[in-house]
């Protein structure tokens, strides 16, 4: 499955382990930490040691992840199952880049869709744009679902001191109680809607979509409609229908995939809050990554290190999660932001080829520091699963002087926690402790086990100086682009979702079983007992 290098630097780092390679090389983080510009990548904590990098890299090599990149960038069809080049580097590319697909450059076209982004968030931002009645806009619902909502979702509130435009919601999940709880709050006459769909056909979306259209037709008429919504798809003419007026209509294109869409119209709703500059800003940031995981050689190259650091950990450690815990509370929703990134493009149980894979990717899961510390680290660090943590924080804090504890003391929490990971506590170690807390050596004996962290559990750390639009914009990138190096070492298609499918199928189907229209006919027996269930709950 991988190549022999790799299975005997496995089994070193098994019998060696993390803490004793740091017993022998105290500068280890000389040599395994990398950076692009002032965000450093920390792969010291791991039980990769020069000899597995090379390997790494030499498989990296094998698994043709260079020439990939260059044709996901060339604008090659690389997702082959859908027949589409995958360009969502193009979104924050300059006209000098170059990017074409279909052999015809699209620069142009996204330049555009950006200007007019741009100058419809302007408008609402200065009140240029208003509602039917004149009001200008003090809110905006974004209403999608997926990658048409936790991409602009996770990023406004990571932008928030950035933040100096209209309030910003976002409605994603069909439960009603979603779209009501936030409507509930607002006032029609000042309330701009975004639908944001790339098909404009999701279920959960038009029907959001389809009651907020109602709220605004019944609180202002049905003439409203053209000053209260604006659309983001790639299907025009189903946008239309819904009687959006053209020039509140933004387009973008089948070569961008869901989960990569927040470079595109998909990200109005953050131009809206924090003005076309800012939204630039984190375009140019992605766009410095674009050129650092095109140029840098591939051993000191951030997504490729992070790529292989997460297949080493996945695979030749056979870790099956990973936690992505941010110490930075405005990163709060990007874990969630990567489930759908790293899951929905990697979550495969066959290759590009089509034969079954025998590991595909990680179960990517967690929660900002330090409240996860209060909650699931205990698994983390005594639980018999290892889980490899990847730590986010940042240098600078945006509150002032008289909050620099706050920093000072999550930046303190977050090194303790991946220093505990590593180093542990031996059984010894734990009994001296006890006994110099005046315990008797029968209590110490008895307590000792308990008190033992086994260690050399492997993290990450990712620091960055502050979390601002252009560090949030290299972020996201570095992140997107290790899902593809993952996804060219498990030999995948990381842009399709086949997966998404026969649930949706199956949610369809079921809609007149559960108005009672049809009965549950020969449907599974635990399907029938539920929907018999659901009918009795009903009519009490
Ligand atoms: O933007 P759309 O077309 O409404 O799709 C929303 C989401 O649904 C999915 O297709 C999966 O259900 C995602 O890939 C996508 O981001």
């Amino acid at each position: 499955m991988y190549p022999d290098a790799i299975a005997s630097a496995a089994a070193r780092a098994e019998k060696i382990g993390i803490r004793a390679l740091f017993e022998t090389d105290g500068n280890r983080f000389d040599t395994m930490s990398f950076a692009q510009d002032d965000l450093i990548l920390d792969l010291s904590k791991t039980a990769i040691d020069g000899e597995a990098l090379r390997a790494l890299l030499a498989f990296a090599g094998d698994r043709g992840v260079e020439a990939g990149r260059d044709a996901m960038f060339a604008g090659r069809k690389i997702n082959e199952t859908e027949g589409r080049s995958v360009l969502h580097p193009a979104l924050r590319g300059l006209p000098e880049d170059g990017f074409a697909a279909d052999g015809r450059k699209v620069g142009d076209d996204v330049e555009s869709v950006l200007r007019q982004m741009g100058d419809f968030a302007d408008g609402v931002r200065d009140g240029g744009e208003t509602g039917a009645m004149g009001h200008a806009f003090t809110d905006v619902v974004n209403i999608g679902i997926g990658g048409s909502d936790l991409g602009p979702a996770m990023a406004t509130l990571a932008l928030r001191p950035y933040h100096d435009g209209p309030d910003i919601h976002y409605v994603s999940n069909v439960d009603g109680a979603h779209l009501s709880d936030t409507l509930e709050t607002l006032d029609p006459r000042t309330t701009l809607v975004i639908v944001a769909s790339k098909t404009f056909t999701t279920i959960e979306t038009m029907t959001n979509a389809a009651t907020a259209r109602r709220w605004i037709v019944a609180a202002l008429g049905e003439d409203a409609v053209k000053h209260h919504f604006a659309a983001v798809s790639t299907a025009l003419d189903k946008v239309a229908e819904f009687g959006i007026s053209d020039d509140r209509i933004f387009g973008f294109w089948d070569w961008v995939g869901g989960r990569y869409s927040i470079w595109s119209a998909i990200g109005l709703p953050l131009a809206i809050a924090v003005g076309p500059e800012g939204f630039r800003e984190f375009l140019a940031g992605a766009r410095e990554m674009d050129r650092h995981f095109l140029s840098a050689p591939m051993a000191d190259n951030l997504p490729v290190l992070l790529g292989l650091a997460g297949w080493w950990h996945r695979v030749a450690m056979d870790c099956p999660t990973r936690a992505i815990i941010p110490y930075d509370q405005r990163l709060s929703r990007f874990p969630a932001y990567l489930q759908q990134l790293d899951m929905e493009s990697n979550g495969k149980r066959v290759g590009r080829d089509g034969e079954p894979v025998a590991i595909s990717g990680p179960v990517a899961w967690g929660e900002p520091g330090t409240n996860g510390q209060h909650a699931f680290f205990q698994l983390i660090h005594q639980g018999t699963d290892i889980v490899p943590v990847e730590f986010l924080v940042g240098a600078n804090a945006h509150e002032g002087e008289d909050m620099r504890v706050h920093q000072d003391l999550l930046l303190a929490n977050c090194l303790a926690q991946s220093a505990a990971l590593m180093r542990g506590r031996t059984l010894d170690e734990a009994r001296r402790q006890l006994l110099d807390a005046g315990a008797s050596p029968e209590e110490a004996d008895r307590i000792a086990p308990h008190r033992v962290f086994p260690g050399d559990r492997p993290s990450i750390t990712l620091l960055y100086a502050t979390l601002d639009a252009r560090t949030l914009g290299r972020l996201i990138a570095l992140y997107e682009h290790r899902v593809f190096v993952e996804a060219q070492l498990f030999g995948i298609n990381a842009f399709d979702q086949w997966g998404v499918e026969l649930g949706k199928e199956l949610a369809k189907d079921l809609v007149p079983v559960v108005t009672g229209e049809q009965d549950a006919g020969d449907r599974d027996g635990s399907t029938r007992g539920l929907v018999a269930a659901i009918q009795a709950l009903r009519r009490k």
